[in-house]
């Protein structure tokens, strides 16, 4: 029997990253508790679970602010005495030249005194696999995929090895499927290699669930992991943890349908258009409204008003490439995304002041700035509609839930809109 201490304690650079790791932690049978941005010192030790998520909004701020944020982040978890830290990144490595993923890796390594660690953002689950250090996203090469579009952190080469060392300061090598496929012991083997040799991370080949689940016993007792959610399926049973499907029940719904979509990924273009084709209610937020001065928030919640007593009403931004370097170059993508962002948060803030009780929302940068403007502070992890996407339940001011999904641009099918409503209505059956 598993002890009740804190096991693992996570540090996620975005809001639908974080409820993605969780997940699949809770999946694997952990209790997990998922705050948003670092909580007080006060509660660290009266924390009763198997794993914290630290949720953060680090993913495309400045490198020195995701190092400043990241080891505060540590501090509250070793405070709240955590054995093993995880942190954890895209699937799709998002990231710029100059980080967030090296700076914040190695800041993490000087604070916990290790000399080593392993980088995989591998999630077969999700179709994101590694071989020989390339990362793919379905069939094709990263740079080949959609990311080579992001808006924010464009993806433009797939050589994992080449890119965390453009960020690093330390040798970044590479333990190859070849290893993976011998397990545990031969894994283990290669870690003591690479570091005679003086690599610092190591990138590590997993194509699929099998490859985690072999990674995930030679990660015992390594101080710090980073990956993307995957490698999380392994690690539990680092503690006798077992999978059980009563670490996801949550309370019954109430309340209003809605979905607020600010992500700009392929899959997303494609849930919005597969929504749009059913003819159900949907607002489009124009960037260059908001940047001229209109009230788009005030109107997009007038449409709301008209069809929320009917059924799910969705408000987007969601654009293609084209429609998104436009809007770029007029308002410049920094200011285009915290205009944007700014607007959804406050369109969600009047959703949830006019009932609506069961949320999605589409976007990691979107989550993250839809959360922080309802002032949720903490999400229990509930029932997955995709991989990647649970339901999560946020308390309110009142003693009300809002049921909520943070959607990663590029997870879920094309019907995620329309199926997860129908998931909640059958968890609450
Ligand atoms: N039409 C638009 N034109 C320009 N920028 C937009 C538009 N719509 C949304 N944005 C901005 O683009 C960014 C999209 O990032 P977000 O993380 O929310 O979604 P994503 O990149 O598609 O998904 P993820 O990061 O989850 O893979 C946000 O900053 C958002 O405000
Ligand atoms: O790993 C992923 O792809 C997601 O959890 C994510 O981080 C999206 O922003």
């Amino acid at each position: 029997m598993p002890d009740k201490g804190l096991k693992l304690g996570c540090i996620a650079d975005d809001f639908t990253g974080a409820t993605d790791l969780a997940n699949n932690l809770v999946r694997a049978g952990m209790r997990v508790v998922q705050m948003i941005n670092v909580p007080d010192l006060s509660i660290a030790e009266s924390v009763d679970a198997d794993a914290v998520v630290i949720a953060l909004k680090s993913r495309t701020i400045p490198a020195a602010e995701a190092v400043d944020v990241s080891l505060a982040a540590l501090a509250w978890l070793r405070a709240a005495g955590a054995e093993q830290i995880y942190f954890k990144y895209c699937s799709t490595f998002d990231s710029t030249p100059t980080g967030n993923i090296g700076p914040v890796t190695e800041a993490l390594m000087k604070s916990l005194d290790t000399d080593f660690t392993i980088a995989t953002p591998a999630f077969p689950d999700n179709a994101r696999t590694v071989f020989k250090g390339h990362l793919f996203v379905g069939d094709v090469l990263l740079s080949d995929s959609g990311m080579r579009h992001h808006p924010l952190t464009p993806m433009t080469d797939a050589n994992l090895v080449r890119i965390l060392a453009a960020q690093a300061t330390r040798p970044v090598g590479l333990i190859d499927h070849r290893v993976v496929s011998q397990g545990d012991s031969a894994i283990r083997a290669r870690v003591e290699q690479l570091r005679s040799e003086g690599v610092g991370i190591a990138i590590v080949d997993a194509v699929s669930n099998d490859d985690l689940l072999r990674l995930g016993p030679a990660l015992a007792g390594m101080p710090l992991v980073t990956a993307g959610s995957g490698v999380a399926i392994g690690l539990p049973a680092n503690w006798g943890i077992v999978p059980s499907r009563s670490a996801s029940a949550l309370p019954p719904t109430t309340g209003h349908q809605a979905v607020i979509s600010g992500s700009v990924s392929e899959a997303t273009n494609g849930q919005v258009s597969d929504y749009l084709r059913r003819g159900l209610p949907a607002y489009s937020v124009d960037p260059l409204s908001i940047g001229s001065g209109q009230d788009v928030v005030g109107q997009a919640l007038e449409f709301a008003d008209q069809h929320l007593a009917s059924g799910p009403v969705l408000v987007y931004s969601t654009d293609g490439p084209e429609g998104v370097r436009s809007v770029q170059g007029r308002l410049g993508a920094v200011e285009a995304g915290a205009l944007v962002e700014d607007a959804l948060g406050r369109i969600a803030r009047g959703l949830v002041d006019r009932g609506v009780r069961q949320l999605i929302v589409a976007g990691g940068e979107t989550s993250g700035a839809v959360i922080q403007a309802l002032g949720v502070d903490q999400l229990r992890i509930g029932e997955q509609i995709d991989p990647g996407v649970p339901w999560c339940a946020a308390p309110l001011a009142g003693g009300e839930t809002l049921h909520v999904a943070l959607k990663s641009g590029n997870f879920g099918t094309p019907d995620f809109f329309t199926k997860a409503f129908a998931v909640l209505e059958r968890s609450n059956a």
